[in-house]
């Protein structure tokens, strides 16, 4: 395997994000760019390896030609009061919002209530959507639906409101907002089954779990689906990727889920691909990460060796499987 340099880094995040409070990751610099390797925690080798397929084609192959230059983006707003909700909305500059709804601990009531102050933050024109991270069944999910698109004045769809496909395919019947499969797509044995069974509308994808911009863009013309392309809250390194995958994308229907720069404290490069007007350039290489920054953000020891022990692993992983 090729030897990189590498650069591991923690950067708090804003708010809590899932159980998220830190972020972490290896950068590696390679012959064409850097690239990032940051699988979210219970990943195992077997699933990370797409996550340093995604590094390795940044890092030494470069991406396909983009068909657009730039792509507009929604705002990202956590399982926060509906006061910060509506901040967050409101500062952002997006005219699409994605709202953390079914957080752990929290109720219905609540996510009516930041969904509420959203709208009230963006304006009826606005495209709000919710993500439930599969945390509902199906009757909750039909429900918490109904509810959510009334307080809402209208959503855009849900993201993966259940755990599995079937249910996904059933909650889609029993509704009238459009359902969108991310759960489904990234952590799937076979990610072509939700269109099969007719159990979302949208497909989002991240381009780390699918193994890079060229694997992610064979997918999405396999499903047959509008595509969103969303994070999994990299640094401008890694978000630079799904930017390209949204650049290439013959059609964009949806704003993409890549505005997540603004739910970390800090970034690796000076000129962090954070969105500007509700919109993010489409990079054609990975940016540079800044020494300093690089250095302001470095992991202490514990936290380097555990990550480039993650990164061995999966190389290893790879060289068996
Ligand atoms: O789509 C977005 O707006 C941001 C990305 C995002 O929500 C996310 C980020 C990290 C892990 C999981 C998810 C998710 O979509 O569930
Ligand atoms: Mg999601």
């Amino acid at each position: 395997m090729d030897v990189f340099e590498t650069h591991v880094y923690a950067i708090g995040m804003r708010s809590r994000f899932r159980s998220i409070t830190v972020r972490e990751g290896v950068l590696l610099r390679g012959p064409d760019g850097w690239g990032e390797f940051c699988p979210f925690e219970g990943y195992d080798a077997a699933e990370s390896a797409p996550w340093l397929a995604c590094a390795h084609e940044s890092a030494t192959a470069g991406w396909p030609e983009p068909v657009r230059d730039r792509v507009p983006v929604n705002c990202t707003v956590p399982a926060v009061s509906p006061e910060r909700a509506h901040a967050i909305a409101a500062e952002s500059g997006c005219r699409t919002a994605k709202v953390k709804v079914a957080d752990v601990g929290s109720s219905v009531a609540e996510d009516r209530e930041r969904v509420a102050a959203v709208r009230d933050a963006l304006g009826p024109a606005a495209a709000i959507r919710v993500d439930a991270n599969g945390a509902w069944d199906v009757d909750r999910a039909v429900v918490a639906i109904g509810e959510l698109d009334r307080a809402a004045g209208g959503l855009e769809y849900v993201e993966q409101p259940c755990p599995t496909a079937e249910e996904l395919a059933t909650v889609r019947r029993g509704v009238d907002v459009r359902i969108a499969a991310d759960e489904s797509i990234r952590r799937a044995e076979d990610p072509l089954r939700i269109a099969e069974l007719g159990a979302a509308d949208v497909a989002v994808l991240k381009v780390a779990p699918l193994g890079g911009v060229r694997r992610a863009l064979r997918l999405a013309e396999a499903c047959g689906l509008p595509c969103v392309v969303s994070s999994a809250v990299e640094t401008s390194v890694g978000l630079a990727a799904g930017l390209a995958l949204a650049g290439a994308l013959p059609e964009l229907d949806f704003a993409c889920g890549l505005g997540t720069t603004a739910l970390l404290t800090g970034d690796v490069v000076t000129d962090s691909l954070t969105a500007v007007d509700g919109e993010l350039p489409v990079p054609r290489r990975p940016p540079e990460p800044d020494p300093a920054l690089l250095e302001r953000h470095a992991a202490d020891a514990a936290t380097r060796s555990r990550w480039l022990g993650r990164m061995n692993e999966v190389a290893e992983h790879r060289l068996s499987g």
